[in-house]
């Protein structure tokens, strides 16, 4: 079974990171679990001169996205089955993403927390900039047609098991089926 996609949509610290891990441990294929975090983190993008001023983020970020959305195509087409955690808070990505993974088996799933634990977890984290998980609350489900809604302050595990029963059921209900 290859080129599976699952897509984990939801605001910063909805337990996007969590679920993903939980469904690898469930599934009952390989999946990789994918993340701009993972880009950010492995000092893909030129960190220290963006800190210092040299080049400016909003310069590299239609590229890094079109980049971005075109790789998790082509790891797909390899055969790899994927988790994708996304934050989709630009009108462009959808679509995008729509048009790049229309020959692939998608499972869309919104993920949902209050803005109070948002707004908790973000604190306790202290990794993120305060207020995106709430501003993220307000946009990222917004218009946003799923397979499945889950909880994120309910058990991941849980969550992930609901996730792979609508994978192995095969109904789709999302907007990425209407393609
Ligand atoms: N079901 C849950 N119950 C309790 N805490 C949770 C749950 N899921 C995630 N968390 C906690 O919330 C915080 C954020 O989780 P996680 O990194 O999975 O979120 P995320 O949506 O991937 O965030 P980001 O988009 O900022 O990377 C972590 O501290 C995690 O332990």
């Amino acid at each position: 079974m290859h080129g599976h996609i699952i897509i984990l949509n939801g605001p910063s610290s909805s337990g996007k990171s969590t679920t993903a891990a939980a469904l690898q441990d469930l599934a009952a294929v390989p999946f990789w679990h994918i993340s701009i975090d993972h880009l950010r983190d492995s000092g893909v993008l030129p960190n220290r001169r963006m800190d210092r001023g040299d080049f400016v983020w909003s310069d590299l970020r239609k590229p890094f996205f079109d980049g971005f959305h075109r790789s998790l195509e082509a790891y797909a087409r390899a055969g790899n089955n994927l988790i994708i955690e996304h934050i989709l808070d630009d009108p462009d990505w959808i679509d995008d993403l729509k048009r790049l993974l229309a020959p692939f088996d998608v499972v869309f799933v919104g993920l949902h927390c209050n803005v109070a634990e948002l707004q908790r977890r973000e604190r306790d984290r202290g990794d993120r900039p305060i207020g995106s998980a709430a501003r993220d609350f307000h946009t990222v489900h917004e218009g946003r047609v799923y397979d499945i809604e889950i909880d994120g302050q309910k058990e991941a595990a849980r969550n992930a098991r609901l996730i792979l029963d609508v994978w192995r059921s095969g109904n789709r209900t999302s907007e990425f089926s209407e393609t």
